[in-house]
């Protein structure tokens, strides 16, 4: 497989340069359950990059195979270049992967500022011990925490809940800080598992509006799973489709939508 290397401009103006991330051939059992068959497919610097497909595809396996949280049983995995080693899922996120999940995973007690400042971790390299011999470099890092903090929490307008328990959050701005704490990371990849789920229609539209915002703004690559068709569709730049753990399509939304398997699976017709 050859990965992309050129890049281009796409018709709204945006940057997608070569290839990010190349899934060759993954397989991915549970026992004797195949959650993922066999499946290829890259996602390219600045793209915008959906993964769809019905309840059970395989989507959320496949989220996890990229953010280390499952090893799979056969293919490889290249970052940036590189094959990727065998890694736990804090050190995929050291190279610069973040997520969201589909059931929020945020600290409830915990304030907005406080959450977010989670996605800085990797970032924190001074201790107890080092911030008392080197206490101007702790003080930089804190400097240079807080300033990416805030950046971010401006972007996503989330200034006047900052102080607010995340635990007193409605659903919708629940996910607006999740979706802050993996940005905080700054990552050269981000991953979002169905960022749209549960919401209502004036919060999927805040969320698209987020989504497209942090990719034209930051230039972030990301790789989401979604439901919402119509969602994705807005939304993407390539879309995979998934279907029973095999890739029955992979292109553009239009090229996708008229992918008479793909148009199969969404209404249900029965598999030989
Ligand atoms: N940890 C696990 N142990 C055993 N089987 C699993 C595990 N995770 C997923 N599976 C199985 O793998 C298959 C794919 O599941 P997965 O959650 O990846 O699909 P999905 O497309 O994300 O579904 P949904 O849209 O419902 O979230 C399913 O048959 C599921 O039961």
């Amino acid at each position: 497989m050859n990965a992309h290397t050129d890049s281009f401009t796409t018709d709204d103006g945006r940057t997608i340069g070569g290839t990010v991330l190349d899934l060759r051939n993954i397989t991915l059992r549970f026992g004797g359950v195949e959650a993922i068959k066999n499946i290829s497919f890259d996602i390219r610097e600045g793209e915008i990059r959906a993964i769809i497909g019905p309840n059970g595809a395989g989507k959320s396996s496949m989220l996890n195979v990229i953010s280390g949280f499952y090893v799979p049983q056969e293919g490889e995995v290249w970052f940036r270049g590189e094959k990727r080693p065998q890694m736990r899922p804090y050190q995929v996120a050291q190279q610069g992967v973040a997520r969201t999940f589909q059931n929020i995973a945020l600290f409830e007690g915990m304030s907005v500022l406080d959450n977010v400042m989670c996605g800085r971790l990797g970032y924190m390299s001074s201790n107890i011990l080092t911030q008392g011999l080197w206490w101007g470099r702790a003080a930089r890092e804190e400097t240079e925490n807080r300033e990416s903090v805030e950046r971010v929490i401006d972007f996503l307008e989330i200034q006047a809940i900052r102080k607010t328990p995340v635990g007193r959050l409605p659903y919708g701005l629940k996910k607006r800080v999740e979706l802050a704490r993996a940005l905080a990371a700054e990552p050269k990849l981000l991953l979002l598992d169905e960022p749209m789920a549960g919401m209502n229609v004036e919060e999927k539209e805040d969320m698209s509006r987020f989504i497209l915002d942090v990719n034209d703004e930051f230039g972030t690559t990301i790789a989401l799973i979604e439901h919402d068709m119509g969602v994705v569709m807005d939304l993407s730049d390539r879309v995979v489709v998934m279907d029973y753990g095999r890739k029955i399509g992979d292109g553009t939304p239009d090229e996708v939508r008229s992918n008479q398997e793909v148009i199969d699976a969404y209404l249900g017709v029965a598999h030989d």
